[in-house]
């Protein structure tokens, strides 16, 4: 499989999934969002996010006005569902990783949905690389450097592409600046979905 080391700790895993593979993904995830119903999240400071968000494993990540945070419940106060062995097989083979994945978060990015640069930094432990997997529509991913205002580069995601962020990248600013609705067939209604597995404590 073709992997592209875009800068150190950060890779690129294009076309990882095939299609029958994405599909059979996507039939998993609707298990877990029948389980755990995808939210609007809110920013601490009271903004609503344009992504929407459930989650599976021993945690999910949660933001609302008490700020972001692991929760091992779903607002609606029942425990997450487990990670999708399907899902888990990807981590056990590109993370390099002694740990499982105890968080797979679940964003879905309807038309017009973006995700602001920002660290992913609310784990216990920044050695355990975050591994990330594209589904749907193509997503414009900006790929910044530890600083904040440093030099950032755009790389366009596609369905099935598995993007691993560890090392030197753990702490690296990213984030979503558009997608392009429409553009995979893969969900009826269009839109992306994006998983990221994070070892959380
Ligand atoms: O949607 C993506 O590709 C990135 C998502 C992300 O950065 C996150 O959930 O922390
Ligand atoms: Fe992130």
């Amino acid at each position: 499989m073709p992997q592209t080391l875009v800068q150190k700790g950060f890779h690129i895993h294009p076309g990882y999934l095939d299609r029958p593979a994405q599909e059979a993904m996507v039939d998993d995830l609707r298990q877990v969002l029948r389980a755990a119903p995808l939210v609007q999240p809110v920013t601490p400071r009271g903004q609503p996010m344009s992504v929407r968000m459930s989650a599976a494993g021993q945690f999910g990540w949660v933001t609302d006005r008490r700020g972001y945070r692991y929760e091992p419940r779903h607002p609606d106060g029942l425990a997450w569902p487990p990670i999708p062995a399907s899902v888990l097989a990807i981590w056990e083979d590109l993370a390099a990783c002694p740990r499982p994945p105890e968080c797979c978060l679940v964003n879905w990015y309807k038309e017009g949905a973006r995700m602001g640069l920002h660290q992913d930094k609310d784990e216990a432990d920044f050695t355990y690389p975050v591994l990330s997997v594209s589904l749907g529509d193509d997503g414009l991913f900006r790929m910044g450097n530890p600083e904040r205002g440093g030099p950032t580069a755009s790389h366009w995601l596609k369905s099935g592409d598995v993007v691993v962020m560890g090392g030197a990248a753990r702490l690296a600013y990213h984030g979503v600046d558009r997608i392009r609705f429409g553009s995979s067939s893969l969900l009826r209604d269009g839109g992306r979905i994006n998983l990221t597995l994070r070892v959380v404590t």
